[in-house]
C-alpha cells in the first residue's frame, strides 16, 4: 500500500452552545481535513483545529505546513514502513504540530486497514470502551450551575470547569458548581493559564479549606511559567496537571525532573500526533505519572485517534478529556468511534473505522 495524493478539506460544525475557555470564546469547529490516499485504492483520514491561541497553528499554516513540508516527502512511501513515515513527518518542519499530528493520523488509520485490525489493536490492545468527562465553559455562575447539572443529568460523571477569567468570581463559581452536583460527579477544573502562581495557590487553598474536593487543576498559570507551576504543585494538595505547558517528549521529561506537575495532559494537536503521544505516555509510566488525554475542539475523526491511544495506553492515561464530538450539534463521520455522550466504544472496523466524512468542501490541492 503506497502513498499516491494527500488531499485538504474544510469541515464546519456548529457546536451545541458557545464554548468560552479563559483563552478564547468559539461557536463551530472549522477544522481541516485531511485524506491520505493510496494505490490500493484505501483512504486515511485525519483533522486538525485552527487553535491559535494554543499551538499557533491557523488553516493557512497547516494546509501550507502539509502542502510545501509534508507531503512532498510522504508520496511514494510504503504504509507498512510506519516508522519511517513518522520521522519524515515530525522531521520535515519544526512545530506546526497540529498539521503533522492530522498526517500522521491518517496514516495510522491507514496501517489499521492495512493490516485489517482496528487501531487500538496495532498499538498494543486493550478495553475498547473509554468514559469522558464533559467541560463547562466559563460564563455567569448560574448558567455554569445549569450546565452542570444538565450535563450530569445527561450520564456525565466527570466535569471539567473552566475558570481563570477571575480569581473571586471563580471560587464562588466552583463552589456553587460543586454544591448543586456534590456526590453526582467529580470536578475538574481548567484555568487554561489565567491566574498567576500566588492567585492559583491562593483560590485552590480556599476551595480546599471550604471543603470542596477537585480531582485535578488544569494549567493554573501561563504556558512558559513552569517555576510557577512548581510553585503551586508544592504548595496545594490537589493534584495540579499541565497541559499548555508541554507539548512534546522533552518537555515533558524536563517538566517532571522539574516535579512542576503531577499530571500530563496530552494531545495530539501538542504532540505532533500518535507516535509522540505514546511516547509520552511511556515516559510518563516510566515515571510514575499519570496522564489525560484530551483534545481541542475536534470532531470524531481526530478524537477518534486520541480514544485509539487512550485504550491502548489505559495503563497510564487514567482521564480522558474527549468530549469534542459530544460540544459539536452533529456527528459529520459516518462509520468510526461511536461517541453516546460519556461512554466511547470502539468498533472493530479496520483503522479508524471512518467511511464517509459528510459536507467536507474541498480545498485546493
Ligand atoms: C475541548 C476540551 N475539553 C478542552 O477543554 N480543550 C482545551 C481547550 C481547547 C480549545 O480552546 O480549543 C483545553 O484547554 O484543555
Ligand atoms: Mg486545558
Amino acid at each position: 500500500m503506497k502513498i499516491t495524493d494527500i488531499r485538504f478539506g474544510m469541515l464546519r460544525v456548529p457546536l451545541k452552545t458557545p464554548f468560552k475557555t479563559a483563552l478564547r470564546t468559539v461557536e463551530a469547529v472549522e477544522d481541516i481535513v485531511v485524506t491520505v490516499h493510496t494505490d490500493t485504492g484505501h483512504v486515511g483520514y485525519g483533522e486538525a483545529p485552527a487553535t491559535a491561541v494554543i499551538t499557533g497553528d491557523t488553516h493557512g499554516s497547516i494546509v501550507e505546513a502539509i502542502r510545501k513540508f509534508i507531503a512532498p516527502r510522504l508520496i511514494g512511501q510504503e504504509i507498512a514502513n510506519l516508522n519511517h513515515i513518522t520521522q519524515l513527518i515530525q522531521s520535515s518542519l519544526e512545530k506546526n504540530t497540529s498539521a503533522k499530528a492530522a498526517v500522521e493520523i491518517a496514516i495510522y488509520d491507514l496501517f489499521g486497514q492495512l493490516y485489517g485490525a482496528p487501531l487500538y489493536k496495532m498499538l498494543g490492545g486493550g478495553d475498547p470502551v473509554i468514559t469522558t468527562d464533559i467541560t463547562i465553559s466559563v460564563d455567569y455562575i448560574d448558567k455554569m450551575v445549569a450546565d452542570s447539572l444538565s450535563a450530569v443529568d445527561r450520564g456525565f460523571e466527570s466535569l471539567k470547569i473552566k475558570v481563570g477569567k477571575d480569581i473571586g468570581v471563580d471560587i464562588e463559581r466552583v463552589k456553587a458548581i460543586y454544591a448543586a452536583v456534590e456526590g453526582r460527579a467529580l470536578l475538574r477544573l481548567d484555568a487554561n493559564q489565567g491566574w498567576t502562581a500566588k492567585q492559583a495557590v491562593y483560590a485552590i487553598c480556599m476551595l480546599e479549606d471550604a471543603g470542596v474536593r477537585l480531582e485535578l487543576v488544569e494549567q493554573p498559570v501561563k504556558a512558559q511559567d513552569l517555576d510557577g507551576m512548581k510553585y503551586v504543585t508544592e504548595r496545594v494538595h490537589t493534584p495540579i496537571m499541565a497541559d499548555e505547558s508541554v507539548f512534546g517528549p522533552t518537555e515533558v521529561i524536563d517538566l517532571i525532573r522539574m516535579r512542576a506537575a503531577d499530571i500530563i495532559n496530552i494531545k495530539l494537536m501538542k504532540t505532533g500526533g500518535i507516535s509522540n503521544a505514546i511516547r509520552i505516555a511511556d515516559i510518563a509510566a516510566l515515571y510514575g505519572v499519570e496522564c489525560m488525554i484530551g483534545c481541542m475542539l475536534e470532531t470524531s475523526i481526530s478524537v477518534a485517534a486520541a480514544v485509539h491511544v487512550a485504550v491502548a495506553k489505559a495503563n497510564v492515561i487514567t482521564k480522558i478529556d474527549l468530549d469534542g464530538p459530544s460540544l459539536c450539534a452533529f456527528n459529520p463521520v459516518d462509520g468510526g468511534v461511536i461517541f453516546n455522550e460519556s461512554e466511547i466504544s470502539i468498533t472493530d472496523a479496520p483503522g479508524l473505522g471512518i467511511r464517509e466524512i459528510r459536507g467536507l468542501e474541498a480545498l485546493p490541492a
